[in-house]
């Protein structure tokens, strides 16, 4: 016997959550799927590990920034205080309050393995390996997440390794930790294990933190360099070999051998979307596109949401694709959208491509939002970009020798800010004013009478407004 919901969401991550629950505030009834943890990888393997893990340093950091508090602080971080705090920060992997939460909210949730037999039916797989039928009456919705690519460097097949949620999860910290990769992941946890007392060398493909523009970049590459970091940029190893200790050796191109006691590779992930049918349906995984819905481009009841999406893979952006693409699933069924949405209206996932925010929560931090100059350009959009040090009063407060810097992309024609970058000491509370900015087309004759308190390191703006020549 089939059980049948208007909407199956597969996979219980943010955003499974997120679509599952908007679907039933919108009136539908719902089942999410899930074969591991309810919450998925950011409760119990990334965002909150990683940031429970960096979070203690950098307070410990910024004490010692500001005098009187300096010298109350002389002692050095207590790592099994750190590890237990991360603990707490996953709920020792227990989801029973998730899964609460998910009960709670009027969503049917359903432990097992989800594939697609036919058009809107599935099967799940549950632990003791029984398989029963589930058929959704008005759509599929992927929320599968996305799995680590492992890069194809000789040798590391044979060297344990760890991946990211390994680091996250880690019981110990080992002596000396090589991590291949410098993106975000990368620098995070370069740090994070360097000031829990690890030798920490970083394998940067290219520049560390590639995405980001080469002011920040730097000044986040001499954060991690004072914590003791090796920072190569533009190497990847030619040769990884497994050493007697259980730790490895890595030849780098230029003939040095890097010895370590673990290798942590962190070089991108990619959509899980394995496994799941999708060939049957005419859909490869690697090629799957979404439109502005979320509506997989060829299928018309299937949709992806977060990190399978192939989209931006962040949290925040996930969730905020699971709450369009829930509520256009309901507006469909009920025959209020016909078509296709408007940009920026309830149903489109418009800041997908013009306002995703990112931060590096590193110390200090890199937060971006918006475009890029080039792809500024690459819209057809006239752009300056106004450069500044984030040098005001409200910086000083915070750190007597604070470092920040930011960069302001106007568009010259609409004179509305089209991308913010800011790096320095919790520049991440600050990206949000950029991200209302944005996607507000607020211009810049209103952002005049837009007043930063003082002494704020929200200062910046009004230099900003300033240096551009208001
Ligand atoms: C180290 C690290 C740190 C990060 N830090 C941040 C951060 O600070 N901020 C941020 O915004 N982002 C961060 N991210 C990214 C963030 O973790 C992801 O974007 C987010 O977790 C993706 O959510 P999701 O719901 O799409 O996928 P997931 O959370 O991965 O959920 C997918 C779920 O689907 C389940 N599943 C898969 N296939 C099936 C199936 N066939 N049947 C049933 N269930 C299935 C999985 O078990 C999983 O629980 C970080 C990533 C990493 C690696
Ligand atoms: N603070 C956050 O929001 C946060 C933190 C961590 C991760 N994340 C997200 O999780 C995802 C995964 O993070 P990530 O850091 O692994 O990905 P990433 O794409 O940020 O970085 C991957 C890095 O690996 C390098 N790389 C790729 N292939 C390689 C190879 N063959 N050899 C050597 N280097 C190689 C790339 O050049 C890049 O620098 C990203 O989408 C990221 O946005 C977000």
């Amino acid at each position: 016997m089939e059980s049948e919901y208007d909407v199956i969401v597969i996979g219980a991550g943010a955003a499974g959550e997120n679509a599952a629950d908007r679907v039933v505030k919108g009136g539908l009834t719902a089942a999410l799927v899930e074969s591991d943890l309810v919450g998925g990888a950011c409760s119990y393997w990334a965002c909150e590990p990683s940031k429970a893990l960096l979070r203690p340093g950098t307070a410990l950091h910024a004490a010692r920034r500001v005098p009187g508090a300096r010298e109350a602080v002389t002692g050095q971080l207590a790592v099994e205080a750190v590890l237990a705090h991360r603990n707490d920060a996953v709920n020792s992997w227990d989801d029973s309050s998730q899964a609460d939460w998910a009960t709670g909210a009027g969503i049917t949730l359903i432990r097992g393995r989800a594939r697609l037999t036919g058009a809107k039916r599935l099967s799940v797989a549950d632990a003791a390996g029984n398989h029963f039928p589930l058929v959704a009456r008005h759509a599929v919705v992927l929320a599968t997440g996305s799995t680590p690519s492992i890069p194809k460097v000789p040798g590391l097949q044979h060297v344990s390794h760890w991946t990211t949620p390994d680091a996250t999860s880690a019981r110990e910290v080992p002596e000396s930790l090589v991590v291949l990769g410098g993106g975000v992941a990368g620098s995070e946890l370069a740090q994070a294990f360097a000031r829990l007392g690890s030798r920490v060398t970083v394998l940067a493909r290219g520049h560390l933190l590639s995405g980001f523009p080469e002011d920040a970049r730097s000044l986040v590459a001499t954060g991690l360099r004072e914590d003791g970091v090796e920072i190569l940029e533009g190497v990847t190893p030619e040769l990884i070999e497994p050493t007697d200790d259980g730790g490895a050796r890595l030849t780098l191109p230029d003939g040095r051998t890097l010895e370590a006691a673990k290798v942590l590779v962190s070089a991108g992930r990619r959509p899980a979307l394995d496994g799941l049918g999708l060939p049957a349906f005419g859909i490869e995984p690697a090629s799957l596109r979404v439109d502005e819905t979320g509506l997989v481009i060829g299928n018309s009841w299937l949709y992806a949401v977060g990190d399978c999406s192939g989209r931006a893979m962040l949290t925040h952006q996930g969730k905020y694709q699971a709450r369009i693409t829930g509520d256009t699933i309901v507006a469909r069924a009920r025959g209020d959208l016909d078509g296709r949405p408007a940009a920026w209206s309830r149903h489109a996932r418009t800041a997908d491509e013009l306002a995703v925010p990112r931060v590096v929560f590193t110390d200090p931090e890199a937060a971006m939002v918006g475009l890029s100059e080039e792809e500024a350009w690459e819209h057809g959009i006239r752009v300056r970009a106004v450069d500044l040090p984030i040098s005001v009063a409200g910086a000083w407060q915070h750190a007597v020798d604070y470092e920040g810097w930011a960069r302001f992309l106007v568009d010259e024609d609409r004179r509305t800010i089209v991308g913010a970058c800011f790096a320095g000491p919790d520049v991440a509370e600050l990206l949000q004013a950029a991200t209302i900015a944005i996607v507000g087309e607020i211009t810049l004759e209103r952002l005049w009478h837009a007043i930063p308190a003082f002494p704020t390191v929200s200062e910046v703006w009004l230099r900003f407004l300033e240096a551009y020549g208001l």
